[in-house]
């Protein structure tokens, strides 16, 4: 798999700290998957996306993005966060001015683009993500998951190679999470290549093409979905759970799951208890 994205041996420090938050990190982000970074908190998971967009430099190691050294000078760290978007957990964090059109709009006019085009692209992005009648509202007066979007927009409306989300789906419900996986396809299907970092592994399993697990600032696991859950002890003992559909399969006859590769989502899992009815 090409890797679009790499740590490599990088061990960085929080300033006024004795604990390594990445001890020599090796992990690699496969270009065009949709990847989910799992791992228990304080497992690095938010340190490496800060290492990914240079906010934080590796104390020994380094970051590579499209296999070359990460470059620190201002204008490099620029360009390549136009590049790769992150979306941060707390959208209080990115969301900077007072209302989603002016907000949206912000890093356009950062990159020196000229007022039409960006008042064209971000009335597109609005619409695009279902935002177009809060456009105007003032931040402060929106819901969480509202908030969660334009953050997201604020970040998609500069068309990065890579969206690096952290926790895009705490805090929000059902129907929202729902819609936020399905915008998520969207955005994938046109080409982008997608980082998670989650907690939830049903999310994780169901979703993801590519898991990567962390513990104590290392990349630990990686495989599929199907390869990854096979390590039932492994995953369990690094305080994660196992996803409530693989439980619920393997909790089944064992001459209904014999050669058959366990579902990924309820609609799955509907079809093969039909299929297996019938026979
Ligand atoms: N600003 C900071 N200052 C000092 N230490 C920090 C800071 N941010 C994180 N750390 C430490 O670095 C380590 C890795 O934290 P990080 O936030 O990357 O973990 P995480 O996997 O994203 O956790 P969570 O799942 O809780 O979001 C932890 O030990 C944490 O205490």
């Amino acid at each position: 798999m090409k890797s679009i994205l790499e740590a490599r041996d990088v061990h960085y420090r929080y300033p006024g700290t004795d604990t390594e938050a990445l001890q020599g990190l090796k992990m690699s982000i496969p270009k065009h998957k949709k990847t989910a970074i799992c791992g228990h908190n304080g497992s690095g998971k938010s340190t490496f996306f800060l290492q990914a967009i240079g906010i934080h430099r590796p104390v020994v190691g380094e970051m590579r993005w499209h296999d070359t050294p990460l470059s620190y000078r201002p204008e490099a760290l620029k360009k390549l966060r136009q590049q790769i978007g992150l979306v941060f957990q707390d959208p209080e964090q990115q969301l900077i001015l007072s209302t989603p059109f002016e907000d949206i709009s912000y890093g356009l006019r950062n990159a020196g683009m000229a007022e039409q085009e960006i008042a064209l692209r971000t009335r597109r992005m609005l619409t695009a993500m279902g935002l177009e009648h809060l456009a105007d509202k003032p931040i402060h007066h929106l819901s969480l998951g509202q908030k969660k979007r334009v953050a997201l927009a604020g970040v998609l409306v500069l068309e990065p190679e890579l969206l690096m989300l952290d926790e895009p789906t705490a805090y929000l419900d059902r129907l929202s999470e729902q819609q936020l996986v399905e915008e998520l396809d969207r955005i994938h299907e046109n080409g982008i290549t997608i980082v998670m970092a989650t907690h939830d592994m049903n999310l994780a399993y169901s979703w993801a093409d590519w898991i990567l697990v962390m513990d104590h600032g290392q990349c630990v696991m990686q495989g599929t979905p199907h390869e990854l859950f096979q390590h039932e002890e492994r995953i369990q003992s690094l305080s994660l759970e196992l996803p409530l559909l693989l439980e619920l399969w393997q909790a089944l006859p064992e001459s209904i799951r014999k050669d058959v590769t366990p579902p990924r989502t309820i609609e799955e899992f509907k079809l093969l208890m039909a299929v297996s009815s019938q026979g």
